[in-house]
């Protein structure tokens, strides 16, 4: 085995043999590469690689690359804020060996999702990875809360042959049919079996409603590690979907009509041990801090479109009557309404209650997503925000008038407005600290003007192979 790397200054020479077993394990295995992966703001997971000798020292100083990624656009641009977007400076990539996986849709890989930190060791206020660490952090220090969550997957499948500029689903089978089940039966069973070699706890994979769309879940883990596994996750669908001559698109809308790819998440809060949204006194089991929770959320609602739905094309999906939820209303196992209440099953309420968020997408940076989701439940849990009635039935059938008194709105109809949202929102802003709220911004900003012109046919073009 080749010598140990000296340690950085204050690195831990545990991390550090650690890395160096691992690795020889790994090359033991038949991986030759390690891809290390982030989430930039504007959700595209991007990546650099190293050999497997190359662990060790990634894990002592990291893997430089330029910080200009924090206001990439999906379509490689760059745009700038006061301290972002400049050509100069420097990150390290540092690994997360506690989940480094060993990629089963592609032989000789493995995986780690990586913090970004500056040249000087110090948290880089645009890691969005570290950001999600703190908030969650913070809840558990301040509030004595922990969570639980859970990311949906969403994608649509078109053939890898079909020229890029054209949308045509793999499969001819109606929603949820068993017909879709079996013209793709040898994909799906491969997925689960790369799943379970990754040690991914699939709970549900099964064909969705848009021509093409398949839906996977999986068990809830801690927050971090739920948007870590939802990178993973995607990582092994288009390699597996690759394999089968198949294209995933995990794009808000891959067209202009018709239902879309969502993102939906998962939560639950905890307290020593229980579950807040079991064996409470307040509504279906709540308890108030679930519910002040969940009031919170739907307070921030629009501003965090923003953060949740980030892409042009998000917008293509969040329309009414699409299960995408573009209200700031909340009810029990609703699918209209932004927040639906899942009870859970008589008798198993404590392990599966929780809410879903539904105005979510995979644009989004999943670490972003559950921090903010997270920061604006939290500003109503600390306030004992009251919640408001319960919405049953589809909210876009309540009269104006009724809509206003009970305070239910549409979500922002594009992105401009959700940012403008966003912009007046100080707890998410203060929550996400100046940099990411000002690389929010400015991206958001840069993707609007990326598609000025273009029609809705132009704008799912334009993201559908980027996600
Ligand atoms: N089953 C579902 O909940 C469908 C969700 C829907 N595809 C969305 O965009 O959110």
């Amino acid at each position: 085995m080749p010598p140990l790397v000296d340690p950085v200054p204050g690195g831990n020479p545990g991390d550090l043999a650690r890395a160096h077993a691992l690795a020889h394990e790994l090359s033991a295995q038949g991986v030759r590469g390690i891809v290390l992966a982030f989430v930039d703001t504007a959700g595209i997971c991007r990546v650099k690689t190293v050999p497997w000798q190359g662990l060790q020292p990634a894990v002592a100083w990291g893997v430089g690359m330029s910080p200009v990624f924090d206001t990439f656009l999906a379509n490689d641009s760059i745009v700038r804020t006061d301290v972002l977007g400049s050509p100069d400076g420097d990150l390290r990539l540092v690994p997360d060996l506690d989940r480094l996986v060993v990629l089963a849709g592609q032989p000789g890989w493995a995986w780690a999702p990586v913090d970004r930190v500056t040249q000087e060791g110090e948290r880089h206020p645009g890691c969005s990875r570290t950001f999600l660490r703190r908030v969650v952090a913070d809840a558990e220090d301040r509030h004595g809360i922990t969570f639980k969550a859970g990311i949906e997957i969403e994608w649509t499948l078109g053939r890898a042959a079909a020229p890029a500029d054209e949308f045509a689903p793999a499969t001819s089978g109606p929603a949820y049919s068993a017909a879709r089940q079996t013209e793709l039966s040898d994909y799906t069973a491969d997925l689960l079996a790369a799943f379970e070699k990754q040690e991914v706890a699939v709970a549900q994979l099964h064909p969705e409603y848009a021509p093409g769309q398949f839906e996977l879940s999986t068990d809830a883990l801690d927050p971090v590690a739920a948007a870590d596994q939802s990178v993973l996750v995607r990582q092994t669908i288009r390699a597996v979907s690759q394999k089968y001559g198949l294209r995933a698109s995990f794009a808000p809308a891959v067209a202009e009509r018709g239902v879309g790819n969502g993102g939906h998440l998962h939560l639950s809060l905890w307290r020593r041990g229980v579950n807040l949204h079991a064996g409470g006194d307040a509504r279906y089991g709540m308890t108030a801090a679930a519910e002040s929770f969940i009031a919170g959320l739907l307070a921030h609602l629009p501003a965090l479109t923003a953060v949740t739905a980030p892409s042009p094309a998000s917008y293509l999906r969040l329309r009414p009557a699409q299960w995408a939820g573009v209200y700031t209303a909340w009810g029990r196992e609703t699918r209209e309404t932004g927040i639906r209440v899942v009870t859970g099953t008589t008798g198993h309420q404590s392990h599966e209650a929780n809410l879903e968020v539904k105005p979510v997408d995979l644009a989004a940076n999943p670490y972003l997503a559950l921090g903010c989701v997270i920061a604006a439940g939290l500003d109503g849990l600390a306030s004992a925000a009251p919640l408001p009635e319960e919405v049953t039935d589809d909210p876009g059938r309540l009269v104006p008038d009724e809509a206003v008194a009970r305070g239910v709105r549409r979500l922002p109809t594009s992105l401009a407005h959700a940012v403008d949202e966003f912009r007046e929102d100080e707890v998410l802003r203060t929550a996400l600290g100046p940099v990411l709220a000002d690389a929010v911004v400015a991206v958001r900003e840069g993707e609007t003007a990326a598609v000025a012109g273009l029609d809705e046919a132009g704008v799912a073009a334009a993201y559908r192979w980027k996600y």
